[in-house]
């Protein structure tokens, strides 16, 4: 199996007043391509500090980050910038998305940011739309869809430039348990469709049962990977 994401002996401690906090105190792990994984833990316990040295927005203390074979520690801030565009898709809590432009116009926004022509964008953006089942909604707004469709679209966005890597914080935080669900169970299938690697950090250790590992992090420590192939097929099985 391929290595995408390699987290060694990494740090990121910040200082407050006199004291120091540990926001990472030592982390290591290995994520396969293709993999669906959950990192969980409480307020406080270094969810965000964690996604943030993944996806290159913070520098670590000490200790290394390598995605697709690149040291995030190395690259400067263009290179970054660059490697984000090019390697990873984000889906938010708060979806982001750009309140004066529809769902199309939203999910074909990365792709403009690549120089890519416009008939170009918006074939991949409609395809991408009906992937998550919204079809009848490419020409709303925003404020003219629920929660659960605004984040099928921010799914969307995050897939249309191909990324390797999808990072997720919280994505279901600002939906209710049903809604919630059907966003897992979108984000497992398009995932598993389209061969993606998703890392989710949530505080909900249901949610985090849709992954096929989940990594339990306290006071910024990683504490136990589980193994969740079995339980996450028979769930799958009890369903069908
Ligand atoms: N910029 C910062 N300056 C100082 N301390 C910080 C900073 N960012 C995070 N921390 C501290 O680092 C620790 C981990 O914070 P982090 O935001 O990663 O937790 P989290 O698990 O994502 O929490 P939540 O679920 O509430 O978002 C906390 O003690 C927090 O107070």
């Amino acid at each position: 199996m391929n290595k995408v994401i390699e987290v060694k002996n990494l740090y990121k401690l910040y200082k407050v007043g006199d004291s120091v906090v540990r926001a990472l105190n030592g982390v290591d792990f290995e994520i396969n391509e293709g993999e669906f994984c959950a990192i969980v833990g409480t307020s406080g316990s270094g969810k965000s500090t964690l996604l943030n040295m993944l996806a290159g927005l913070e520098k670590p203390t000490r200790g290394e980050v390598i995605i697709n074979n690149e040291h995030m520690e190395h690259l400067n801030e263009d290179g970054l910038v660059r490697f984000r565009r090019e390697n990873i898709g984000f889906i938010f809590q708060s979806f982001n998305l750009i309140g004066t432009m529809n769902a199309l116009e939203n999910v074909a926004l990365p792709l403009s940011f690549r120089g890519e022509a416009k008939s170009s964008r918006l074939k991949k953006a409609n395809r991408m739309l009906d992937l998550v089942s919204l079809k009848k909604h490419k020409k709303h707004l925003p404020n003219q869809m629920s929660g659960g469709q605004q984040q099928r679209v921010g799914v969307a966005r995050a897939l249309v430039v191909d990324p390797k890597i999808i990072f997720a914080d919280e994505p279901t935080g600002n939906l209710d348990s049903h809604t919630s669900e059907e966003v897992m169970e979108l984000m497992q299938k398009v995932v598993r469709e389209q061969k993606k690697t998703l890392v989710m950090v949530t505080h909900d250790n249901h949610l985090a049962t849709y992954a096929d590992r989940i990594f339990h992090i306290i006071d910024g420590k990683i504490v136990k990977i589980e193994d969740n192939h079995e339980k996450r097929e028979e769930k799958e099985h009890e369903t069908i």
